[in-house]
């Protein structure tokens, strides 16, 4: 018997960051869209104790120890239920890693949902969410999906309507960033200025009710643009090559390195793909939709 659950990568419309907390975190004002790139986590029972393996085309980048946020997320699990974390959990790998599309927080949630049906713990979605703010950030908005305003450090979700489905390209990049580096390069160029108070954009909020493409481009913002370009200066070419190509909307995915295109259309979508693919800091271009769900029992 197993369980596989399906979960999403996300892009960040907006990402106001605010200044350092006392506990090292930034508070956020992160909405959230769920997009179809997907991991999978399938989990069977293994009688000799917690075991991951990995495939796909960055397993290598993968860590198969108990670092890994799908093992953390089993072990949370079974530490809360008083039960042994005896499980196989395979993740079949799509999502870039360290690629600031959520794709290690995508497994951790995939994780706990797959586990929790696997033994049956019968958990509440609370605290299903509980763990997953446990575990990062991201981790709540992969179990919820769809698009949400995060607050806090992001773990605090408030689901949004979106009125349609956006049409992006993602360009993979040649080498990975560290997030806790890049909030650290935010930090040393904020360094000297006044940071104010991160609050959700009611144009972005307006664009994804609507399903406005042409005004959620015009709306969309990452603070943590400028760190991710500073320590990656050759991705400010693959923004200006999907613009050329017709891109109505390039930022940096989170703390990146992927940059994100939001194109007018699907055919729009694989042209402007097509063309990031030759551009020097561009390791593979993809295109998919979103909102999607979050985390599914297949
Ligand atoms: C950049 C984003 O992906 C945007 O959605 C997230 O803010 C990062 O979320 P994540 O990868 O789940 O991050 P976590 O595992 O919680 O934290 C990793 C590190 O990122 C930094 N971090 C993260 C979130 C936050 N609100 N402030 C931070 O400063 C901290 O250095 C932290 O040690
Ligand atoms: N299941 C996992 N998949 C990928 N990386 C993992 C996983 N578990 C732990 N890691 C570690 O986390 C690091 C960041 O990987 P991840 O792919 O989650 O980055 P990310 O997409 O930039 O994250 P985010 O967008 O949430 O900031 C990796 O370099 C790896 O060492």
């Amino acid at each position: 018997m197993s369980v596989t659950v399906r979960v999403p990568a996300k892009v960040n419309v907006q990402l106001a960051v605010g200044a350092a907390r006392p506990d090292g975190f930034h508070e956020l004002a992160n909405v959230f869209l769920a997009v179809g790139l997907y991991d999978e986590v399938t989990a069977t029972p293994s009688p000799d104790g917690l075991r991951i393996t990995c495939d796909g085309p960055d397993a290598a980048q993968v860590p198969l120890d108990r670092t890994n946020l799908a093992a953390r997320a089993a072990l949370a699990l079974a530490e809360r239920y008083g039960r042994a974390p005896d499980v196989h959990l395979h993740i079949a790998k799509d999502i870039p890693v360290a690629g600031g599309m959520a794709g290690g927080s995508a497994d951790g949630a995939g994780a706990l949902l797959a586990c929790d049906a696997l033994w049956g713990t019968g958990a509440s979605r609370e605290e299903l969410l509980d763990i997953c703010a446990d575990l990062g950030s991201d981790v709540p908005f992969s179990l919820v999906g769809g698009a949400a305003l995060g607050t806090g450090r992001g773990e605090r979700l408030t689901e949004l309507e979106v009125g349609g489905a956006f049409h992006w390209v993602f360009a993979t990049a040649t080498r990975g960033l560290s997030t806790p580096a890049v909030f650290r390069e935010f930090d040393r160029l904020a360094e000297g200025r006044d940071i104010s108070e991160p609050t959700a954009s009611r144009p972005v909020l307006d664009a994804l009710a609507k399903g406005d493409p042409d005004a959620l481009a015009a709306a969309v913002t990452n603070d943590l643009q400028p760190a991710a370009l500073s320590l990656f200066p050759d991705l400010s070419a693959t923004l200006a090559a999907g613009r050329e190509a017709g891109a109505l909307a390039a930022l940096v995915s989170g703390s990146g390195p992927t940059t994100a295109f939001l194109a007018r259309d699907e055919e729009t979508a694989e042209k402007i793909a097509e063309a990031l693919r030759s551009t020097p800091a561009c390791r593979t271009a993809r295109t998919a939709t979103g909102p999607v769900p979050g985390a599914t029992v297949l």
